[in-house]
């Protein structure tokens, strides 16, 4: 008998959920870390995730969830770091760089370590030790309450080494999800970080009762500032119209499942940042990464209207309606 792929997800979040998901309906073996014991304990009783889309039933002859970290890890090949950027640093800090040895690291994260202001890869090289080849990102538009009702969906397996990429593209492909591989690693990590951010700024429209024809114009505009970005940190020839650009910036600037267009929706009501979190059970990366950007772009000096304008909503207090009506006046 073959013996079963062996990947550790790291996280109880909805992305993590819909991950198991897909790996262990694809019959892989499935150790499954969760930080908290209550969720552990209600998995491995009932075979649900309580907390986010608890409509998944898992098989836990392939499902083995836990929250001891190092234990999960340990026999995995495959490591998957589903975990909100802001709270990495604290989840894996049991961890030592020897844990990651041998294994393939894939981050399903779209956002940047705060303060440090490096993506999820950098910060498992520069921290772990981890080899950048020995890495993958999980890109594309996705979201995972659409994986959970089985509806067709489209993954880009990100990384510098491709066979690496297609044998993880491998292991995710079933009748609902196609996966490819691509090598501009950095190139979709970024454009994941960007797009949470326009996805912020078309909430926070949207809360400002624009519509739909505003938003059209705003989404291309962003498309602009992003491959500005892109082009200043990491030029490459790519193709920006791609699924894991183009069409994760769509499906998170128009979904009803969208977490960042649902708090900058709130911000764009009149919630404060404080009272939009407490009501999200969810995380927004955009609030996050806003930081992260305006941070970096200090020494690149990208020209970034949309990005400049959700950081001094967010951060320096000013208020939405007047950063909305700069921008429709700049917008073409
Ligand atoms: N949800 C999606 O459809 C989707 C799709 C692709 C990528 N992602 C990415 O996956 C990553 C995980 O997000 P998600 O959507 O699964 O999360 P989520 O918004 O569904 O859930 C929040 C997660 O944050 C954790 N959390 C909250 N407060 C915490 C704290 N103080 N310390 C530690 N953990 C805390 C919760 O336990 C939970 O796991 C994010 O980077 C997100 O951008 C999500
Ligand atoms: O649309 P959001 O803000 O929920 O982000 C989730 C994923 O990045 C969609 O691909």
């Amino acid at each position: 008998m073959q013996e079963k792929t062996k990947i550790a997800v790291l996280g109880g979040g909805s992305w993590a959920t819909a991950l198991v998901k897909i790996l262990s309906e694809n019959k892989a073996e499935v150790r499954w870390w969760l930080r908290n014991t209550e969720d552990v304990q209600h998995l491995q009783q009932f075979g649900h995730n309580p907390r986010y889309i608890s409509g998944v039933k898992f098989d836990l002859n392939y499902v083995l969830p836990s929250n001891n970290i190092q234990a999960t890890i340990q026999e995995a090949d495959w490591v998957i770091v589903a975990v909100p950027a802001a709270f990495i640093q604290q989840a894996l800090s049991l961890l030592s760089a020897e844990a990651f040895q041998g294994k393939t690291l894939v981050s399903a994260v779209k956002g940047m370590i705060p303060g440090q202001n490096v993506l999820i890869t950098d910060f498992l090289k520069n921290h772990f030790g981890v080899p950048a080849e020995h890495q993958c990102v999980i890109a594309g538009p996705c979201h995972a309450e659409e994986v959970a009702l089985e509806k067709q969906s489209y993954l880009t397996i990100g990384s510098h080494d491709i066979d690496r990429a297609e044998a993880f593209c491998q292991l995710l492909r079933n009748r609902y999800v196609k996966a490819n591989p691509l090598d501009d690693i950095d190139g979709v990590e970024y454009c994941a970080v960007l797009k949470n951010i326009i996805a912020l700024a078309c909430g926070i429209a949207h809360g400002l009762n624009y519509g739909d024809n505003f938003q059209a114009v705003m989404v291309s505009n962003a498309m602009e500032e992003i491959e500005r970005f892109l082009h200043a940190i990491m030029p490459l020839p790519r193709k920006l119209t791609g699924s894991a650009y183009l069409g994760d910036l769509l499906v998170t600037a128009y979904s009803q499942f969208s977490r960042n267009r649902t708090f900058g929706n709130m911000i764009g009501r009149g919630y404060t940042v404080k009272s939009a979190q407490f009501e999200m059970n969810m995380v927004a990366e955009g609030y996050y990464a806003v930081q992260s950007i305006h941070e970096l772009n200090k020494r690149l000096n990208v020209e970034m209207p949309i990005v400049s304008a959700v950081y001094r909503i967010l951060y320096e207090g000013v208020g939405p309606g007047v950063e909305i009506d700069i921008l429709k006046d700049q917008f073409k």
